[in-house]
């Protein structure tokens, strides 16, 4: 593993990010874990998340010509990037972020910051069955912008509408990387050489693998 997936599974540890339970997705899908990306709630933790992501981006060689977050997590995750992409790589780029709501009085609208032209870089913390992506691509094509690819914290390597992952989706779709700094497989490692105690949540992850798991995984 590379030096920063280590310090985000460090981090998300240390935060209580990864939640154990029932928890209802945005797919609709009821998962035994959760990774909540709001408990990355310090300056200290959206620091180091934020250069987490850049290294990320920098080392995939990407190019684009702004950073996108969309709401609500994206939002700090995008702009944390767009820092760390300033201050340790000397790479200044515009960032944007939507809201879920259009806003009616004001400026109006439903985009915040940097106009949406170009080659759009979407930054999230998860990717489960896709949608939340493919809500941003509208919204990127409908501004008349393209998408140059995706950034996420997990990839849940789960399946999109098809048997493919998700994530295999978009990047076949689109012709578009599609980068996570963390993988499901990484967390199920996690789980394995935490002993005994991780057993059960092994046994409910694996279960839950074979209901929504992508067959070809990304
Ligand atoms: O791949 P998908 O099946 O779309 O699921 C993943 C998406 O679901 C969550 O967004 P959500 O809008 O639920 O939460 P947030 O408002 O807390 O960001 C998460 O932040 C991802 O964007
Ligand atoms: O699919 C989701 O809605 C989802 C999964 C997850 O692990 N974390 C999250 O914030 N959303």
């Amino acid at each position: 593993m590379k030096g920063y997936q280590t310090e985000f599974i460090e981090l998300a540890r240390a935060c209580n990010v990864l939640q154990f339970g029932q928890f209802e997705l945005k797919s609709g899908r009821t998962s035994p874990y959760f990774f909540n990306a709001g408990k990355f709630s310090t300056g200290r933790a959206m620091a180091t998340l934020g250069r987490c992501y850049a290294q990320c981006i920098v080392d995939s060689g990407v190019e684009f010509d702004l950073l996108l977050g969309p709401a609500y997590k994206g939002i700090p995750l995008g702009t944390a990037t767009a820092i760390a992409l300033a201050d340790q790589h000397g790479i200044n780029v515009p960032f944007a972020y939507n809201r879920k709501e259009v806003k009616a009085h004001g400026e109006g609208g439903s985009l915040v910051g940097a106009s949406l032209v170009g080659r759009a870089l979407v930054i999230d913390d998860v990717i489960t069955a896709g949608t939340a992506v493919r809500e941003v691509l509208a919204m990127i094509e409908d501004a008349g912008a393209t998408l140059a690819g995706v950034v996420i914290g997990l990839d849940r390597q789960e399946r999109g509408v098809d048997q493919v992952s998700a994530v295999q989706e978009l990047r076949q779709a689109h012709e578009i990387p599609v980068i996570s700094i963390i993988a499901l497989e990484h967390i199920i490692d996690y789980l394995g050489s935490a002993g005994a105690e991780s057993t059960e949540l092994l046994g409910a992850m694996q279960h839950y693998r074979e209901q929504f798991g992508a067959i070809v995984d990304s």
